[in-house]
């Protein structure tokens, strides 16, 4: 589903990503550990297509994405791509203030042109797996935390995307909310057949992982291919 040669990150003088490469299969759910600054986030973003890699010529990067080679298409076409096959869930939800959950959900269908009431059906039968159906028209600020996250997990699987990216998904939740996500994750693979690539701190949610990959100053310390 993801596979991966060669990406290499420079910001000025400093290679954060040295010639790093990844093989991740589908319904695979890995796991991207290492210390601050490991470049992880980094990856995630290139792997994400919100990032671009450093001269992928020169460096003759690969970034293939559910068949796709990324690393040829135009930002317009990015773009597309995207939204049609990859959700994000970040650390902090990132969910519009003024629009409500039910909204918030289905604003990347809108951005696909999925007709509203279709995008609107399919953003309540996310709800309800979820267990927000009593949330529907409550806006960010009258939700808690674990809420606001399952809304964004909803937001990330309104499109139905082959590769779900997970930054840090649990790291503004309490332990019972975190372990709530995490148990979420395996069952959305489970159900939908999604693969998932999450970087994480968290040790128990690494060790739940299929594979954990752990990165150390620009690369993998093991062999992800
Ligand atoms: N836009 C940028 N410009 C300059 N340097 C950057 C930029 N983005 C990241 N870096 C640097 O790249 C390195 C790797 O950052 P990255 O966020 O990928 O690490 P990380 O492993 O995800 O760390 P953490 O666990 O703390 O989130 C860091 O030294 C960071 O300062």
């Amino acid at each position: 589903m993801i596979k991966a040669e060669n990406i290499v990150k420079k910001f000025g003088d400093l290679e954060v990503l040295k010639s790093v490469s990844l093989n991740i299969s589908e319904r695979e759910i890995v796991s991207i550990v290492g210390a601050s600054g490991a470049g992880k986030t980094t990856l995630l973003q290139i792997l994400g297509t919100l990032e671009k890699s450093t001269e992928p010529r020169k460096y003759n990067t690969n970034i293939s994405i559910a068949g796709q080679d990324i690393t040829k298409l135009n930002d317009r076409d990015l773009s597309k791509f995207r939204n049609e096959n990859i959700g994000f869930i970040f650390q902090f939800h990132q969910l519009l203030p003024e629009f409500n959950a039910l909204e918030n959900i289905c604003i990347p269908a809108f951005i696909k042109k999925t007709k509203k009431a279709e995008a609107e059906n399919r953003a309540k039968e996310l709800m309800s797996y979820l267990g927000l159906t009593n949330r529907l028209t409550h806006k960010p600020n009258q939700l808690s935390g674990g809420e606001q996250q399952r809304v964004a997990v909803a937001r990330a699987l309104i499109n139905q995307p082959k590769v779900v990216f997970a930054d840090e998904p649990s790291g503004n939740l309490d332990s019972k909310n975190a372990e709530e996500l995490h148990e979420l994750f395996f069952n959305l693979r489970n159900e939908f057949g999604q693969t998932f690539v999450i970087v994480t701190h968290n040790e128990e949610l690494a060790n739940m992982t299929d594979r954990k990959l752990v990165m150390a100053d620009g690369l993998f310390e093991t062999n992800a291919q």
